[in-house]
């Protein structure tokens, strides 16, 4: 396989960090993107002690910062993966919606507008690929992260969309979708709803949210199969629009859309009781 060049957003932690020195070490040139400062200094001591430092290039890039997502552009890649994510949990009938905004805006607007300097760029070329590190979150919903299935569905939207108007300009675009991984963004997003929620003013029984919290974090996988899918497939040519990960959520997700179509109006979808 030829070597590409290949930026990773959100490359300071969790699954893009393990992809950004995977591929690395796989010989491909990876410009990894931290959000942090911190993360940076964290990523340079990894990268020295898996000995893959030459390969990779760390960039601050908070993708809601003009400043940093303009020192990014100035890069040409053959891929660019939008990984940078973030998730509030809580419910959406009682949650501030500033919250919810502040998921969208870096989760759906602040990926495309950090994407779409790239773009331009590849189409001209006619070619470059884009993939987006979406979740089974944007397939199915969960109890009490409304807002993060909000924002991963705007994303799944969105992507189908570049998908259809960039392929045939010779651009690849896919969705990369796990399932629970534990790399602490689930244990992290379910703690936020602690900042807001105060269960004499609010009508959600707090058992409710405490048992999906429970639920979430007792069925998590180990992150490592999926950073491994995600090192195989970033720099294939050509795969499966859709990567969803472990496979049986795909079965999950297909059966999650049909029963919107059989549950009546007065009913709650059964796998969510
Ligand atoms: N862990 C899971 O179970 C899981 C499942 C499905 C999808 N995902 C998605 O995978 C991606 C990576 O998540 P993770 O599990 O590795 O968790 P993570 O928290 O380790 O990774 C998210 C990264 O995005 C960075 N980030 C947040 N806001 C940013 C911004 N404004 N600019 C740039 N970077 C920003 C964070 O600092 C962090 O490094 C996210 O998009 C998440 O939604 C995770
Ligand atoms: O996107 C995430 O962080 C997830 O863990 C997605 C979960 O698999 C999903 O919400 C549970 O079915």
């Amino acid at each position: 396989m030829t070597k590409k060049t290949i930026l990773i957003t959100g490359a300071g932690s969790g699954l893009g960090k393990g992809t950004a020195l995977g591929l690395a070490a796989k010989g491909h040139k990876v410009i990894a993107g931290v959000h942090k400062w911190e993360q940076k200094s964290r990523l340079i001591e990894d990268a020295k002690k898996a000995g893959v430092q030459d390969n990779l290039e760390i960039i601050k890039l908070n993708i809601l910062d003009i400043m940093d997502c303009q020192k990014a552009w100035e890069y040409d890649v053959d891929i660019l993966v939008n990984n940078a994510g973030i998730g509030h949990s809580g419910p959406v009938s009682e949650m501030p919606v500033g919250l919810i905004r502040e998921v969208m805006e870096t989760n759906v607007f602040s990926n495309l507008e950090f994407a779409q300097p790239f773009i331009q760029k590849m189409v001209k070329r006619g070619s470059g690929k884009l993939v987006f590190v979406s979740s089974v979150a944007g397939l199915s919903t969960t109890p009490y992260l409304g807002a993060y299935n909000a924002s991963k569905h705007a994303l799944e939207s969105i992507v189908q969309s570049l998908r259809d108007e960039l392929t045939p300009m010779g651009l690849t675009v896919a969705t990369i979708n796990p399932g629970p991984y534990d790399t602490g963004f689930n244990d992290r997003m379910y703690d936020s709803y602690a900042q807001w929620f105060d269960e004499d003013v609010h009508f959600t029984p707090l058992k409710n949210i405490e048992a999906a919290a429970k639920k979430m974090a007792e069925n998590q996988f180990d992150p490592k199969a999926m950073i491994e899918k995600m090192i195989e497939i970033i720099p294939q040519e050509s795969h499966d629009f859709r990567t969803i990960l472990p496979t049986d959520f795909v079965a999950m997700c297909k059966e999650y859309q049909e029963t919107q179509y059989k549950i009546q109006s007065d009913t709650v979808d059964p796998s969510k009781k």
